[in-house]
C-alpha cells in the first residue's frame, strides 16, 4: 500500500513518511491525556522539517508514533510506503534498524565502542557491509577521520554528537528522526552541526524531521510545523529565527 500524500513539501515529490489521523490517547477515564489528535501530514522525500510547541504539546509523542517506538491509539503511520502500524514488534524493530536513523539529544553512543564502532553499529547489526564512499564521505564532511579510533569519553559533546549523526546516515536510512540534537551543546557548535545536517538533505537527498524548543535550529529546515494541544496548528514554510519565534508567539497569545 502507498502513502497517501497530504500536505508535502513539494508537489511530485515521494513521500518517506507520513500520518494519517494519528491519534494517541494515554491513560483513559477522566485522567486520559490526548497527546495527538488526529494528526495528518507528509514528510516528503529529501525535507528537513523542524517539529516544535510548547511543552506537553504532543512533538515527543509524535516522532516517536512515527519511529514505531510507540503506538498510536488510532491512525496510521507510513514508513515510505510501508503502512507500520499494527506490524509485529519483530517487524517494528527490523524497520527501525534498516530505515530510520535516530539522532538523540543525549548522544547514546555505545562507551565501550570506539567512534568508528559506534558508526558501524547498526550495519554490524542488520549483516550489512558499509557502502565505504558513504562511510568515507561522511566522516570526512563530519571532520571525524582523526578521531574514529577515540571511545566517546575522549571526545567533546560535539564530536560524539558528529559520532551519532554518521552512525544515524550510515545506512543511508528513508527518514532520520532527531530529538533535540543540538540541546546539550553550545551554540556554535550547534550551528556547524544543523548545518551538517542541512547539507546531508541537499547533498544526499537525506529526510530529516527534528524535534526542538529552538527558533535559530528550526530556521535551518525547510519547513516548521508547530504543534499545540495534539494538533498541527500552523505550519511555517521556509522559516526564519523570527518567522518561527512569530508564529510561536501567536500560538502563545
Ligand atoms: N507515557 C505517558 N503517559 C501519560 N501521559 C503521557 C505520556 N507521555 C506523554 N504524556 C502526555 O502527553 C502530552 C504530550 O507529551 P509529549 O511528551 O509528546 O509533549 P512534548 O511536546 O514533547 O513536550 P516537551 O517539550 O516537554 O518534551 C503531555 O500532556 C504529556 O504529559
Amino acid at each position: 500500500m502507498t502513502a497517501p500524500t497530504l500536505n508535502p513539501v513539494a508537489t511530485g515529490s515521494s513521500v518517506a513518511a507520513g500520518a494519517v489521523r494519528l491519534t494517541r490517547i494515554y491513560g483513559a477515564g477522566d485522567t486520559a491525556v490526548r497527546a495527538l489528535d488526529a494528526v495528518s501530514i507528509d514528510f516528503a522525500a529529501g525535507s528537513f522539517t523542524a517539529i516544535m510547541g510548547p511543552s506537553g504539546s504532543g512533538k515527543s509523542t509524535l516522532m516517536h508514533c512515527l519511529a514505531g517506538l510507540d503506538t498510536p491509539t488510532d491512525g496510521r503511520v507510513f514508513i515510505g510506503g510501508t503502512e507500520i502500524t499494527g506490524l509485529s514488534d519483530r517487524k517494528l524493530t527490523r524497520i527501525r534498524r534498516d530505515r530510520i536513523g535516530f539522532v538523540f539529544q543525549s548522544f547514546n553512543l555505545l562507551p565501550t565502542l570506539t567512534a568508528r564502532q559506534n558508526i558501524l553499529l547498526p550495519l554490524d547489526l542488520a549483516g550489512r557491509r558499509p557502502d565505504t564512499k558513504r562511510l568515507a564521505t561522511l566522516v570526512e564532511s563530519l571532520g571525524l577521520a582523526d578521531r574514529l579510533d577515540h571511545r566517546p569519553s575522549e571526545l567533546s559533546g560535539g564530536q560524539q554528537q558528529r559520532v551519532a549523526i554518521a552512525r544515524a546516515l550510515v545506512t543511508a536510512p528513508e527518514v532520520v528522526f532527531a530529538d533535540e540534537p543540538t540541546g546539550a551543546l553550545d551554540s556554535r557548535t550547534a550551528a556547524s552541526l544543523l548545518g551538517f545536517l542541512k547539507q546531508s538533505v541537499a547533498d544526499l537527498g537525506q529526510t530529516i524531521v527534528m524535534v526542538t524548543h529552538d527558533p535559530i535550529a528550526a530556521s535551518y529546515a525547510d519547513r516548521a510545523l508547530l504543534l499545540s494541544d495534539g494538533r498541527i496548528t500552523d505550519v511555517v514554510d521556509h522559516p526564519s529565527t523570527d518567522s518561527v519565534l512569530a508564529a510561536m508567539t501567536q500560538l502563545e497569545s
